[in-house]
């Protein structure tokens, strides 16, 4: 599991720490281990040309002093300086180990970086403000054309630390060196997406650090939570799961969540919906128990011994879809709410119940549902997804996940978890039901709703990313996948354990 800290947190214990070591021991700590990961990108050192892409303060000066180290290994190192200024320190290390030092030049920076075996980006760090003015907008944009890897100190240049937002430029680095501790702009996108692989390194912050803003999961962390039956296990002791979804207008909503569901392993799967959906239901999954009801008129939840239930994927937003909903609000069974559900939730009727009720719940709006939820606007969450999503979660206390490039659990008083896996194909329509069936699974197997959350997102994004093989995927694809991450995914864990 990965711990990220905001900003704040990182200056305060920053602070504690520098104040019982020698003066810029922290920044030389942070330079050596950003050295080793640039000598390790080079095919070797001796000889390779190196470009720094300085900015006027520390993560300049980190860039420098590793600069220096690479200098004083034989590399061919150049500093090109964005800012008016430059960390002192670092520029006296650098000459002193034979680097090179210019200031910005817009007609010579092009043949500087596109010269370059490897490229630095230590313009901005964790005081980095807005989006990138120029001259390092300029160098933002050669560095993305020219062949070399980009290293980003701390975080890639224009990326907010605190929430992965980039307003306008920003670097887009193969690999980002983060010092002390992650940053949580780094696991979400699009700041994610610009920093390529993320090493830490250890500059002696852990004892100073509070518990995390941020989690990032990996697969050594979901296998423990995923479900295994044991021999005392049978179809109700291993769960069963009401899923509410689809309509007469959306059966396939109700296939693909029924599917994502027992694809993830689950005791049983009862059905209820309107005859012609039971019907394709049961055409593609026999061996669901499926229940003919018209939601519009019999609100009856009878879920047997259900030990979770999955509403909303296109079953609608009628009077009678509405009064199905408050029954499974009102049941006492972990409930998963997605799509319709939503809608119903927002337009204010069940807000309320949603927030009052004691028995897990957890909603999974995209953008869009999650803007109703809040009475604002779709650009606003996507501009700032960390904030909204913690806030959807206080406000209607229960857990939230919002859907998206980067998925982001959020439930009231703790870290917020983003999703480490998926792929851009995953946007395609059902890919949502698939979510709430795994989902819904792992509730049903006794999952508490957050970890249920992170664990399904995970799967889900493994699933695609196995099943896809290069070429675009659809929803049902997506099925197939499920199985094989659940596979690796343990796998992983063994090998681990070992
Ligand atoms: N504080 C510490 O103890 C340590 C800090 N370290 C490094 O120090 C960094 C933080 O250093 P600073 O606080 O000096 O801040 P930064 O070096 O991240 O950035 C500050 C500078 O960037 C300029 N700036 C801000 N936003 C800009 C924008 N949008 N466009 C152009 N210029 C902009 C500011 O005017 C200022 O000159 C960390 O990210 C890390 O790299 C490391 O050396 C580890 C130890
Ligand atoms: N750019 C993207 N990269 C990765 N995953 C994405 C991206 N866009 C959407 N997704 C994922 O695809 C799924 C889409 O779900 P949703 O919006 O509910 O669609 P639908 O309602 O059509 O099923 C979510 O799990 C979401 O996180
Ligand atoms: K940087």
């Amino acid at each position: 599991m990965r711990s990220a800290h905001t900003v704040g947190i990182v200056r305060e214990a920053e602070a504690a720490l520098m104040a019982r070591l020698p003066q810029g021991a922290l920044m030389r700590r942070a330079a050596t281990g950003l050295a080793v990961v640039c000598a390790r990108l080079l095919p070797r050192v001796y000889g390779s040309r190196v470009v720094l892409l300085v900015g006027g303060g520390d993560n300049g000066g980190d860039a420098l002093y590793a600069g220096a180290d690479l200098s004083a290994r034989g590399a061919d190192v150049r500093a090109v300086l964005a800012g008016d200024r430059a960390h002192e320190g670092g520029l006296a290390a650098l000459r002193a180990a034979g680097g090179r030092i210019a200031d910005f030049q817009e007609d010579t920076a092009e043949d500087t970086l596109f010269d370059a075996d490897l490229i630095v980006d230590g313009m901005l760090g964790i005081g980095g403000r807005g989006g990138l003015r120029a001259p390092h907008a300029v160098l933002a944009g050669l560095a993305a054309t020219a062949p070399a890897p980009v290293v980003a100190v701390d975080l890639p240049s224009g990326v907010d630390a605190d929430t992965g937002e980039v307003t306008g430029h920003a670097v887009r680095a193969d690999v980002t060196v983060t010092f002390g501790t992650y940053k949580p702009g780094l696991f979400i996108d699009p700041g994610a997406d610009r920093a390529g692989r993320v090493h830490l390194v250890d500059i002696g912050l852990g004892p100073e650090l509070p518990g995390p803003s941020l989690l990032s999961f990996e697969d050594a962390d979901i296998a423990p939570l995923l479900p295994v039956p044991d021999a005392e296990s049978d179809k109700y002791r291993r769960g069963l799961l009401a899923v509410r979804a689809g309509s007469a207008h959306y059966r396939g909503a109700a296939v693909l969540t029924v599917g994502g569901a027992l694809r993830t392993g689950v005791g049983m799967v009862r059905y209820a919906g309107p005859s012609p959906v039971v019907d394709q239901v049961l055409a593609r999954w026999p061996e669901v128990v499926a229940d003919d009801v018209d939601p519009l008129s019999s609100t009856d939840l009878d879920p047997g011994r259900a030990a979770a239930v999955v509403i909303g994927p296109g079953r609608g937003v009628l009077p009678g879809n509405v009064d199905e909903l408050h029954v499974v609000l009102e049941s006492d069974l972990p409930v998963l709410a997605d799509a319709d559900a939503l809608t119903i939730i927002a337009a204010g009727t069940l807000s309320d119940l949603v927030r009052t009720r004691t028995a897990p719940t957890l909603l999974t709006p995209h953008a869009g549902e999650l803007a109703r939820l809040l009475d604002t606007d779709r650009e606003e969450v996507e501009a700032r997804r960390l904030e909204h999503v913690t806030r959807a979660a206080r406000e209607l206390n229960c857990t939230v996940l919002l859907k998206g490039s980067t998925t982001l659990i959020a439930h009231p008083g703790s870290p917020v978890a983003a999703n480490g896996t998926g792929t851009p194909l995953l946007a395609t329509a059902g890919s949502g039901d698939v979510l709430s069936g795994i989902i819904g699974a792992l509730m049903a197997s006794g999952l508490p709703a957050t970890e249920a959350a992170v664990c399904g997102a995970h799967l889900h994004g493994r699933a695609a990313v196995l099943a896809h093989d290069g070429a675009p995927i659809s929803a049902s694809d997506l099925l197939s996948g499920i199985p094989r991450a659940i596979a690796r995914i343990r796998g992983h864990n063994r090998t681990k354990g070992m």
